[in-house]
């Protein structure tokens, strides 16, 4: 649905940077189709027994808590990191800072399902062994983002409306910003997307 008001580019903080709207419908369409072909959703499980309400699948590298591993918890291979992904990153990126991106290369990604509901706590992104920037790409219902300071979970924070084909990056200053979901908006979804929840998708460059 075409929003009232267009909503703006937006730099957050230094190196965080909102661009509403990124992605077309017809992209957005094929980027969720391209997230129903991957299997594997799992929820992911904390040392402590903890289990994040959200589903994963990764690509390139498997993401769990403290590090990446060539194999998914069973056992598996990683599902391979496309080239049309890492095409679709360097393109959001120079977008969103507004300089080539062409050495930006990603080889992993995290796909996420929100489920009505689902959120995610604060945390930051930050058992790849590179410092490049997290690309971001949201699809179906909107999402509140969280986005804060490197220095701890608490404020100071901002809270910014992610819908879908939006794109959110950080890099630079704050590449290590703890950011988090407190809210999934259940329903928001354009129902000609097909998607019931929300999908995000977030390009990393592992380092590894
Ligand atoms: O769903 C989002 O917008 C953020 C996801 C995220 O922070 C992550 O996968 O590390
Ligand atoms: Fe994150």
């Amino acid at each position: 649905m075409d929003a009232l008001l267009p909503r703006p580019r937006a730099e957050l903080a230094p190196g965080a940077v909102h661009v509403p709207d990124w992605l077309g419908f017809d992209e957005q369409r094929e980027l969720v189709a391209a997230c129903r072909g991957w299997p594997g959703y799992r929820h992911t499980t904390y040392p402590n027994g903890g289990v994040m309400s959200v589903k994963t699948v990764c690509l390139g590298w498997h993401w769990y808590p403290n590090g990446y591993s060539r194999t998914t918890d069973d056992g598996k291979p990683v599902l391979p990191f496309p080239d049309w992904l890492g095409d679709l990153g360097r393109r959001a990126l120079a977008d969103a800072y507004g300089e080539p991106a062409d050495g930006y290369e990603p080889d992993t990604a995290l796909v996420n399902f929100y489920a009505a509901k689902t959120k995610m706590g604060q945390h930051q992104d930050k058992d790849e062994r590179s410092s490049a920037p997290v690309v971001s790409f949201s699809l179906g219902d909107t999402c509140v983002f969280r986005f804060g300071n490197t220095e701890s979970r608490n404020k100071p924070y901002t809270d910014v409306e992610l819908h879908s084909g939006d794109v959110f990056v950080f890099g630079g200053p704050s590449r290590y910003a703890y950011h988090g979901v407190p809210k999934t908006l259940s329903g928001t979804a354009d129902p000609a997307l097909g998607l019931t929840g929300r999908l995000n998708i977030t390009l990393r460059v592992s380092g590894l």
